[in-house]
Parts: structure tokens; sequence; C-alpha cells
């Protein structure tokens, strides 16, 4: 086997991908984001692609199905719709977890390319038809009505499409948490079980691809119109809840808010606006599945039953915190957009609407989640939400809140 080649000095193997210069306004100045490992020293990040499915990349290899040494073919791969350059790009502290030229790599890098480096999207557009019950029943109940263009008269609705992989600039991401960046760099090795070296060997390496999971932006409407003052902007900003989003449990609200949020983007795109949802992979408040089952199961089977008085305190209790969602940096994909107002935003989060306006984001309208689509199951989750902060007309009284709404294990 050959030798194990390691990233832990700059000056092994042969000449590196020159340093990225986050927010250069020239993509020449600003250069590729080399995450790649067949040249394994021509690089300038920590990490690479594909967020947690590079583990997935190098099992294939491992287990002979991918030649370590494959390149995409990406004839034809290039976004179905334009966006950007924006004047956020060239803020480098306004944009600091992904790669704002990600999609156009292409395009802009196409002269390197051509010279052999290795480089790879870290951001894809594509276009599609989506069609979800919950808009036939707004159509039904005449809520929308067809135009045949956004939404036809059988619930099928055109969105254009945009997956984001995470790309960390780290003193960036340390500035927006108020933490030392020789600390931030320390932690991520610690707690990784020493998974990047390079991360406490690198300081020069001032990005890290993480092995996290990253975003979908579903938009509606006429994507050209982003980035224009006048253009009103409707939004849905959710974060993933399998079990509900796909399976329909009726523990939480998050299905019920994502199909609102979907129909006010499509009311917007038809009233001349743009609708966008944006996905965020942090299943369970980013604390993961597990941890959120052993939550249900630590909420339901308390004495006195599932009440909004101990909702977050049992979730507390299993992991340490009660959410790691850290929306602060959320607000990026806004700056890559292009938005700096949103007209209606469909989320009664405080976190959410808090970390917006922390980075220059107006939002002028919050649209409540309707009372008639709360599930049974989710009225503690809902009144303690409101109880801990959330944007509501209305807060809980303390016999609301200690009052057992959920059901139990075996209900
Ligand atoms: N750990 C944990 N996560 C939960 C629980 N219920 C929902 N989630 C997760 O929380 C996230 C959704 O957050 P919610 O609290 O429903 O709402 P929000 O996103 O904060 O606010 P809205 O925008 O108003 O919906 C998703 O990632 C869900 O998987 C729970 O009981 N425990
Ligand atoms: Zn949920």
């Amino acid at each position: 086997m050959a030798h194990i080649r390691l990233n832990t000095h700059p000056s092994q193997g042969g000449q590196p991908a020159p340093p990225v210069v986050w927010g250069a306004r020239d993509p020449a100045v600003r250069g590729p984001v080399v995450g790649t490992v067949g040249l394994s020293s021509h690089r300038n990040v920590i990490g690479v692609h594909s967020g947690s499915y590079g583990i997935y990349r190098a099992l294939a290899i491992a287990a002979k199905e991918l030649k370590a040494d494959h390149r995409p073919d990406l004839t034809n791969t290039s976004p179905a719709e334009r966006i950007g350059p924006f004047e956020a790009w060239f803020a480098p502290k306004k944009i600091v977890s992904l790669d704002p030229w990600g999609h156009l790599v292409s395009e802009v890098f196409a002269d390197k390319l051509a010279a052999g480096w290795d480089i790879r999207p870290t951001i894809a557009i594509t276009k599609a038809h989506v069609n979800m019950p919950e808009i036939m029943e707004a159509l039904a109940a005449g809520r929308l009505k067809p135009d045949n263009d956004i939404l036809s008269g059988t619930g099928d609705v055109k969105v254009t499409k945009a997956a984001i992989e995470p790309v960390w600039w780290l003193p960036g991401i340390a500035e927006r948490f108020g933490v030392k960046e020789t600390d931030l760099r320390r932690t991520l090795f610690e707690q990784t079980g020493g998974m990047y070296t390079e991360l406490v060997t690198r300081p020069d390496l001032e990005l890290f691809l993480p092995p996290i999971g990253g975003a979908t932006v579903y938009f509606f409407g006429d994507v050209s119109k982003l980035g224009k003052q006048e253009t009103r902007i409707a939004c849905r900003l959710h974060d993933e809840c399998n079990g509900s989003d796909v399976f329909g449990s009726d523990i939480c609200t998050c299905r019920p808010y994502l199909a609102h949020g979907i129909e006010i983007c499509i009311d917007m795109a038809q009233k001349g606006g743009v609708g966008v949802v944006i996905y965020n992979r942090k299943e369970g408040r980013a604390l993961g599945e597990v941890t959120k089952f052993l939550v249900y199961n630590a909420r339901k089977r308390q004495p006195g039953g599932d009440s909004a008085a101990q909702y977050f305190n049992r979730t507390e209790c299993v992991a340490g915190v009660q959410d790691m969602r850290f929306q602060e940096l959320m607000p990026d994909i806004f700056h890559w957009l292009g938005i700096g107002r949103i007209d209606r935003f469909a989320s009664m989060s405080n976190m959410k609407s808090d970390a917006l306006r922390e980075q220059g984001i107006e939002i002028v309208e919050q649209v409540p989640i309707p009372e008639h689509l709360i599930p049974a199951d989710a009225l503690v989750e809902m009144d303690a939400k409101k109880a801990a902060g959330y944007f509501s007309p209305t807060k809980p009284g303390s016999n609301e809140l200690a009052r057992a709404k959920g059901r139990g294990l075996d209900e």
C-alpha cells in the first residue's frame, strides 16, 4: 500500500492550490474552493466536498466501486436559473457558511478546470414540478387559484430549486459566534475525535468543508426578480423534521407549517413576487433524530403527562441544551439571494427573526401557523413555544402550560 499522505504541513507534496481570498469581488482573485483529494497537495481547504456524504464517497472507494481519481463530467450541469452575483457576496462577513460562487464554478473557473484543477460545484440549481395534497386542498377550498403557469388545476407547482453544501470561512464563523478562531478550531478538532488535524496544524487554511447537512431552497415565481428592492418576498424558513415532513407524525407542527409556507409562497409568486422556502438539514433542532425520539419518550412518560411546562426542559435533560440549530448562520442564504427584506415570513420563531434582523434583513410581516392546522398532539409544542417567546398574538397562562395535552406512549 502507498504511504499515507498527511496534510499537516503546507510544504508536503506538490504545489498547493492558492488560498481563497474570501469576499474578493473578482472571482479570479477570490479563487476556487478546492476540496478534492485526487491531487492531495493541490487543496486550499480542510475537509472534503459533499458534507456528510463525503464518508459514503470514501466507502465507495474502499469497496472498490468508485475510482479514487474519478472526475465528474460537468457537461450540461450549469444552473437552470442564474442567481447573483449580488453586493453581499463581496462583504466577506455577510456570507460565512456557503460559497456564493458555488453554482458558477464551471463558468468563472473554466480556465482552471481546463488546466486540470479538480474543482467541484458546492451548489446546484435545477427546475421541477412539485405536487402536495395540501396544495390540492387549498385549491379545493378556493384559497389558491390555478394560473396555468406557476400552479396548474391539478395542483402541479413549477419550482426552481437549489441544493447547497456548507463551506465555512472559519474567521467569519468564529466572529459570528463571538469566539476566538483558535478556540473554535481546537474545539472542532477535539469534538470530532481529532478527525481534521489541519484545524489545529494549518491556521493558513481558512476554509472548512464540515461533514454536516446543507440546505435546499425552493423558489416560486421568477427567480430573476431576486436582488431587486421592489420585489416582494414570501418565505418559509424550515428546519428538517423527517417524522412530520415526510411521515405526517402529529406531534409537531412542522409539515402543516411547511405546507402553509408553500401556500403563501405560491400566492406571492402569483401576485408578481417571489416565494422562497429554505429547508435546512437540522433534524431535531440539530440534535439529531435519536435525541429527539429519546425526548419524546421522556416527555410522554413523565409524571403528570406531556405538558408544555416540561417541553423544553425534557430536551435539555437529554441533550444538555434545548436547541443546537445556531440560527446565526442561516441568514447567509438570504445574503446569497440578494434578499434584504422579507415581506411575509411564515415562522413564529424569535430565534429565526432575531438572527435575520441581526444581519440587517428586515421582516415586514410574521405569519403564524393558522390554528386549524395545528395537530392535536402538537398543542404541547405550540404552548411551550409561545411561552418561550415565539411570535404569537396570545400567550398561554400557567394552568395551560401545566396541563397535559399530549398523548401518552400507549394511547
Ligand atoms: N429535539 C427535539 N426537536 C424537535 C422536537 N419537536 C420538533 N423538533 C425539531 O425542531 C425543528 C422545528 O422546530 P420547531 O420548534 O417546530 O419550530 P421552529 O422552526 O423553531 O419555529 P417555526 O419557524 O415557528 O416553526 C425541527 O428540526 C424538528 O425536527 C422535540 O420535541 N425535540
Ligand atoms: Zn416536527
